[in-house]
């Protein structure tokens, strides 16, 4: 079975955040990832992790405003100086989380933007922070992400972003592989893990099921094959990454939600 991590942002709602970590170690988890750890104190997030024997595995870089409707600011013109900014606390938290990779989300377009310049932006802040991230020998990751959730995404297809990683040819710039977001936009998912997990493009992978983001043992992906096809192909091409459990539990956040909803991790 593939090495599974709990997203403590989409995981456990019924504790309130810091208390996450505990709930996810008890039902087996080694390794979490979540989405933006800011509003907590790093030293107390690395505490929780070491009291409860967890790794940190991923994390996102400050997106923007969130709660105004950011959704990243790589690809944005003008925004560099707080592009910059954003990986610059980022790498504090994952110095201290000691968290080897930092998915930077890439932004909305904006109406009427033209593409070529956005495209421009986004590599020019990729290499930098790639670039700064590699100093502190941590690697960037870039995920495509579905128009469904997020309309305007700058960033939508795998085939696209693995050409944004070849053409700026930083080895710790590489891609974050949802595969919820993969069945969504394009399908094909278990062809598209055997195509690119050997790339060594891949740095981290997480799952949910479709459309309904819940468990994955329900909707339109097979997730019994597509752990078969993960380990086959990973003892093939040596990948060791993890697939990050970014699900929203069927349960919601009643007590004991998360963990009655592990029976597919349970076999
Ligand atoms: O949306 C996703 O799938 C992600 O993993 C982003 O990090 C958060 O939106
Ligand atoms: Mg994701």
């Amino acid at each position: 079975m593939p090495r599974f991590a709990a997203n403590l942002t989409m995981l456990y709602n019924e504790h309130n955040f810091l208390d996450r970590f505990a709930a996810a170690a008890q039902d087996g988890f080694c390794a979490v990832e979540f989405l933006f750890p800011y509003e907590q104190a790093a030293k107390d997030l690395a505490l929780r992790l070491q009291d409860n024997g967890l790794q940190q595995v991923l994390f996102n870089a400050p997106p923007g405003d969130w709660a105004a409707g950011e959704r990243g600011l790589a690809c944005l013109p003008g925004r560099e100086a707080a592009f910059r900014d954003s990986m610059e606390r980022a790498l504090d938290y994952a110095h201290t989380l000691q968290c080897p990779r930092i998915h930077v989300m890439a932004g909305l377009a904006p109406a009427g933007a033209d593409a070529s310049a956005l495209r421009a932006t986004y590599l020019a802040n990729l290499a930098w922070a790639a670039n700064a991230a590699a100093a502190a020998g941590r690697e960037v990751l870039i995920e495509p992400i579905n128009q469904r959730d997020m309309p305007g995404y700058f960033l939508n297809r795998q085939d696209a972003a693995h050409a944004i990683v070849q053409e700026l040819n930083a080895p710790n710039l590489k891609v974050q592989f949802d595969l919820y977001h993969c069945q969504v936009v394009e399908g094909d998912v278990a062809t598209k893990i055997r195509h690119y997990l050997p790339t060594g493009r891949v740095g981290h992978m997480q799952m949910a099921s479709v459309p309904e983001r819940h468990e994955p043992d329900g909707g339109e992906l097979n997730y019994s094959y597509l752990f078969a096809v993960l380990d086959e192909v990973s003892q093939a091409c040596g990948w060791e990454g993890w697939l990050g459990c970014e699900y929203r539990p069927r349960l919601g956040a009643v007590a004991g939600a998360t963990s009655q909803g592990l029976g597919w991790m349970r076999g």
